[in-house]
């Protein structure tokens, strides 16, 4: 069942769309990723969602309750990270967790919360003394202290050195498990392939592609890549005709194949046939970089 329903959403700033038609479900129970370039949209799309604007067209639903007209009721059910500025600079870790955990009607145990994040150490440290990735730390535990049925992380993992990134990671899983639905606007492909189950690329305010991981993959040009460079160029149209290949091109000389396992042995036929060596050969797989840069027209 869908717990977050977006259909048709169009938001623009000074007569320019940020939002330009955006529908999209997302599944109770399901980490649901919006990638895109910058300005593509998507924090402009989840504030929707949060209830923090209004669309010009369209219509949104969390839970079936609009988040304009009733903000209470999604602010009861729903999480989200806040912006540094929402924070008031002399309030202490402890405090924030507190305070907000009071904010709801069935809050979880902020300290195996703060625990896991890596913040009780920094219990009566004020907000304004946090290193940056210690402030992002305390936004997560912010947005899940009020025990939602669905948590908007956006820019989940910016600022956190590597471990607090894998650490992060973990934690979002185990949300997951206990059944809360995640939306997570993010830039970094490792984070998307690894957390989520589906995903929007969204490029300038609209919907590019909408799969899980491996399907986007495969959509942007075959989840295995061969590259080589031949000891002697290959007939004009070769490469073109090998099973299982989806994009066949020569970058001045070396050879870069999108296929699937067939084409490996299709090229290795191919090669022996004309008596070719390959030089520098490479089998890797597809990574969801090679599906964002081919969905989208700019990089991020
Ligand atoms: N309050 C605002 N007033 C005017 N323009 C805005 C406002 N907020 C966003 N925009 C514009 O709307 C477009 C989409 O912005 P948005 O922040 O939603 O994109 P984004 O995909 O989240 O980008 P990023 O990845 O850089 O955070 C951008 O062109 C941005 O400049």
């Amino acid at each position: 069942m869908a717990i977050v329903e977006v259909d048709g959403l169009r938001k623009s700033y000074g007569g320019r769309p940020a939002v330009d038609g955006l529908t999209f479900r997302v599944e109770e129970g399901e980490i649901f990723g919006i990638l895109g370039p910058n300005g593509a949209g998507k924090t402009t799309a989840v504030e929707c969602v949060e209830g923090l604007r209004t669309p010009d067209e369209g219509t949104v639903r969390v839970a079936g309750l609009d988040p304009v007209a009733d903000h209470d009721g999604v602010t009861r059910i729903l999480g989200a990270q806040l912006q540094e500025s929402e924070l008031q600079a002399k309030l202490t870790v402890r405090e924030a967790l507190e305070l907000y955990a009071a904010f709801y009607p069935r809050p979880a145990d902020w300290r195996p919360l703060a625990e896991r994040l890596g913040l009780t150490g920094k219990l009566g440290t004020r907000f304004a003394g946090l290193s940056g990735g210690q402030k992002q730390r305390l936004f997560i535990a912010l947005a899940l202290v009020g025990n939602p049925r669905v948590v908007v992380l956006d820019e989940l993992t910016t600022g956190l050195d590597p471990r607090a990134r894998r650490d992060t990671w973990s934690l979002i899983e185990d949300v997951r498990a206990r059944g809360v639905t995640v939306l997570l606007v993010t830039h970094f492909m490792e984070e998307a392939q690894r957390l989520c189950d589906r995903i929007a690329v969204v490029d300038k305010g609209r919907i590019a592609a909408l799969d899980t991981p491996s399907g986007l993959i495969r959509r942007a040009g075959g989840a295995t890549v061969i590259t080589f460079t031949p000891s002697q160029p290959l007939a004009e149209g070769e490469l073109a005709g090998l099973p299982g290949a989806v994009l066949a091109e020569d970058r001045d000389g070396r050879v870069v194949i999108h296929g699937t396992d067939d084409t490996v042995n299709a090229v290795i036929t191919l090669l022996a046939r004309h008596r070719i060596t390959a030089h520098q050969l490479r089998v890797t797989e597809a990574t969801l970089d090679d599906a964002f840069l081919d969905l989208t027209e700019e990089q991020v």
